[in-house]
């Protein structure tokens, strides 16, 4: 490497090097002056009036094509030319210490936008090419003071790959409405296990979470709307409960949240003992299916009347595993923790509820596969449910507003780049569940108890 010069790289340069980079903005401009010239102006801008009616009757006239094809890179154009407009940004990221200058010639360097996409109305994705020397790091320790800098409400971090990272701005809460109940299907060969629809996501998207093959972990302070998710996931699956694929087991120390679904239960308890009565009968049928599936030499699930999944939904799981009765208590925990390390092969998916998800009231924690963070009171219990560094990189579930309007919204962690994004649970209320109950009960499949 030769040594820093104290010289700038020249203007022109820069100029020719900012046209590569932006051929679009280069190549329309000529585009038209040479149309101009060789049709006349009038031409070119009948031919743009022309071009704008079309888009506006596509706009108008086809709201699914366009939102999916159109609308997030002509929302990107404006904003790359509105908000991410050169001397805004690095003012921006100057303010937040996110620029480095260089030692001998005091440029000042900054990450430059490769790409911007607007899925939705209210959350802007941008890659970042980094500046040598930066790392995710830096842009996730100063995320609060990028967020106000940019007037945004939010912005979450991930490594999009070696030098590039992905800065998600959330401009405004996506959620301002409800979402309504998922539609019950007709069929359950049409429920696709590894994505049953629960809610939306920031980006408008479905939000789908898989019900085979581990176990889901629900945190949410008092109020947060942490039964919307069993809730929103029983109607999802409403065919393979009716067709005794699905059986569901309850508990509901809270005596309340669950009480109307009792008639499509499998199995339902509500007073601390009941409830570890019918734990320990869960564990006691996922291991008898563990030792048919080893007798009969079966190494993977294939769902049927015979051996279907068995969901165990429990509740205020804290009520169970720290605060009530010590027997009772050292027992749950026991159970809980052999079917949350052995229930995965065999079916038996656990969906557990807290309030407070700290490891001393919620020992198997880390024994969950997925997890969903709703409002929380405390910014450190964050990374306690959805993993380190995870309110850094943009989960800021104790900034979601105590208030009515917020139930159901949380954070997930993306797998891969581990990005956390901003869901809403769809709500189910009393008449849903009455629905789901009659489309189940009233069915001549229904053979469950
Ligand atoms: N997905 C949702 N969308 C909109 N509103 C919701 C949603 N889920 C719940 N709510 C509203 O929030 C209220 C509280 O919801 P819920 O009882 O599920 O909270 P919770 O987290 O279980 O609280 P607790 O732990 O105290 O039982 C509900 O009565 C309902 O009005």
């Amino acid at each position: 490497m030769p040594d820093p010069s104290p010289r700038q790289r020249g203007w022109e340069v820069k100029l020719v090097l900012w046209m590569v980079r932006h051929p679009v903005m280069v190549a329309v401009p000529a585009v038209i002056v040479i149309a101009g010239q060789r049709w006349g102006w009038s031409a070119v801008a009948v031919t743009a009036a022309g071009l704008a009616v079309v888009t506006g009757c596509w706009y108008r006239g086809h709201p699914d094509t366009f939102d999916q094809y159109a609308g997030p890179y002509l929302r990107a154009w404006c904003r790359r030319w509105s908000s991410y407009i050169g001397p805004r940004w690095r003012h921006a990221l100057r303010a937040c210490e996110l620029s480095i200058t260089h030692r001998k010639t005091r440029e000042e360097k900054f990450p430059r936008i490769t790409r911007i996409r607007s899925y939705s109305t209210t959350v802007d994705t941008l890659h970042l090419r980094i500046v040598a020397g930066q790392q995710e790091k830096h842009f996730e320790a100063k995320s609060a003071e990028l967020a106000h800098a940019l007037r945004v409400q939010r912005v979450s971090v991930e490594v999009v790959k070696p030098g590039v990272i992905g800065l998600h701005i959330q401009r405004r809460e996506p959620f301002t409405k409800i979402i309504p109940a998922p539609d019950m299907p007709q069929q359950s060969s049409t429920v696709d296990l590894k994505r049953v629809y629960v809610g939306e996501t920031e980006y408008g998207q479905e939000w789908r979470i898989p019900i085979l093959g581990g176990h889901l972990f629900v945190a949410g302070a008092t109020g947060a709307g942490k039964n919307s998710i069993p809730l929103a996931l029983m109607r999802s699956l409403a065919p393979l409960i009716r067709d005794g694929l699905v059986r569901l087991w309850v508990c509901d120390p809270k005596l309340f949240e669950f009480a109307s679904a009792t008639p499509i239960c499998y199995r339902y308890a509500d007073t601390a003992q009941s409830c570890a009565d019918l734990i320990a009968d869960y564990l006691a049928e996922m291991q008898a299916v563990q030792r048919d599936f080893a007798d009969r030499r079966i190494r993977r699930l294939s769902v049927s009347r015979e051996t279907p999944i068995n969901v165990l939904i429990v509740d205020e799981m804290a009520a169970l595993m720290a605060y009530g009765d010590y027997a009772i208590a050292k027992q749950v925990r026991g159970h809980l923790a052999l079917v949350g390390s052995q229930g995965r092969a065999s079916g038996h998916t656990m969906i557990g509820m807290v309030q407070e998800p700290t490891k001393d009231t919620i020992s198997i924690r880390d024994l969950f596969t997925w997890r969903i963070c709703l409002r929380l009171t405390a910014s450190n219990h964050v990374d306690g449910v959805l993993g380190e560094d995870s309110r850094a990189r943009g989960a800021r579930a104790d900034e979601i507003p105590d208030l009515a309007e917020t139930a159901g919204i949380g954070y997930v962690v993306r797998p891969r780049s581990r990005l956390p994004i901003r869901v809403r649970a769809a709500y189910v209320d009393d008449t849903h569940i009455a629905e789901l109950v009659r489309f189940i009960t009233e069915s001549p499949q229904w053979t469950h108890q």
